[in-house]
């Protein structure tokens, strides 16, 4: 599983010094684990398991057990492909100016340590999940398979299609949260799918523009690496514009939902297509990122509020 290009140990520079960096471990391990990412996969987990219930007439207090193994679960399949990312990239990481301070390039923790605990967290969290249902599980194996394997160590650096294949494992979570309660999934969980699965190309590709140079440093065929601005916002107007007609499939939830729903789509649709008018790329890129994370939130948390047993 090595890298051909792999840097012996990140413990020590040139000179044999070991870097030192004024961190705390607990900042290493956030870092590794890359908790922004899982806190997020977290709520659409939990928006999964939540409508599960919803569409299946069950009580969240019967089930706060397999809640419990379901979040941790997920939390650590998710942390441990993540950390077993960071081993693996731990060669173009410090070419990045976004990732050269991770602990596999510092050398705070040792890669050993670090290759070790990104297998047994991955393994424990498959584990947990086994105690919810085998589905849950076998979703959550297929999702670390698709980030470690699939995308972190075959087409990320070979292919621009990377961040397709890397979406399959970013759309996952919703579908471990609903086979916890229901392995048989049913049509809305197929929709959370694809609403995830659509969700990530704009998400990635508006902040591998910001972030091109580094990218393109690095040996990495991101889209805007590969073929420019211009057909990466294409790219990302037309993923925007599929997202529009998904929340129709959701219609039992509700017309409040639904308003929600169509006015997020069409306002990153029009922010989307006002990036063919702007002078400043970087600018409008940040803009798109930054309403990637909002549109995830508000959607999969108003998903649960909108189901939420009344009174309280
Ligand atoms: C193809 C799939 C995806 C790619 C390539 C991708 C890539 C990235 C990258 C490179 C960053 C910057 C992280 C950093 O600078 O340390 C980021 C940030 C973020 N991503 Fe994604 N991501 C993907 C899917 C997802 C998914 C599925 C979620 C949540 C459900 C998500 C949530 C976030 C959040 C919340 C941040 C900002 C917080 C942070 O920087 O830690 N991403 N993403
Ligand atoms: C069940 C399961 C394991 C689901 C996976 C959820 C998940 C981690 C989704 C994010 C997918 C992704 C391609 C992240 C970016 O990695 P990167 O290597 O491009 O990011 P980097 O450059 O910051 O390291």
């Amino acid at each position: 599983m090595d890298n051909p290009r792999t840097v012996e140990s990140a413990s020590t520079d040139m000179i044999g010094q070991t870097p030192v960096r004024e961190s705390s471990m607990l900042a290493d391990i956030k870092s590794l684990i890359k908790v922004g990412i899982i806190n997020s996969n977290l709520i659409t987990t939990f928006a999964g398991f939540w409508l599960a219930l919803h569409f299946t007439g069950s009580s969240f207090i019967d089930h706060w057990v397999t809640f419990l193994l379901t979040m941790a679960g997920t939390a650590l399949v998710i942390a441990g492909g993540c950390i077993i990312n960071n081993w693996y990239d731990r060669d173009i990481d410090p070419i990045m100016s976004r990732t050269k301070n991770r602990p596999t390039v510092t050398g705070t923790m040792s890669l050993s340590l670090i290759k070790g605990l990104g297998i047994s967290t991955s393994l424990l969290g498959v584990v947990v999940l086994l105690f919810t249902t085998v589905e849950a599980a076998l979703f959550g194996a297929f999702g670390w398979f698709v980030y470690v394997v699939l995308y972190t160590m075959w087409s990320k650096r070979r292919y621009t299609i990377n961040t397709v294949i890397g979406s399959f494992s970013g759309a996952v979570p919703p579908l471990i949260g609903w086979a916890a309660i229901d392995p048989g999934l049913q049509l809305e969980a197929i929709i959370l799918f694809l609403i995830m699965f659509i969700w990530q190309t704009p998400h990635f590709l508006a902040l591998a523009m910001k972030k091109k140079e580094d990218y393109k440093a690095a040996g990495i065929p991101m889209l805007p690496v590969v073929h420019g601005f211009e057909m990466t916002k294409r790219q990302i107007v037309i993923y925007v514009a599929c997202l529009l007609p998904l929340p129709i499939y959701l219609a039992s939830l509700g017309s409040i939902f639904l308003i929600i729903a169509f006015t997020l789509s069409a306002g990153w649709l029009v922010l989307g297509i006002y990036g063919f008018f702007m002078k400043d790329d970087y600018k409008w890129a940040t803009w798109m990122f930054v309403y990637s994370l909002n549109y995830l939130t508000i959607m999969f948390l108003m998903m649960v509020v909108v189901t939420l047993p009344f009174p309280f």
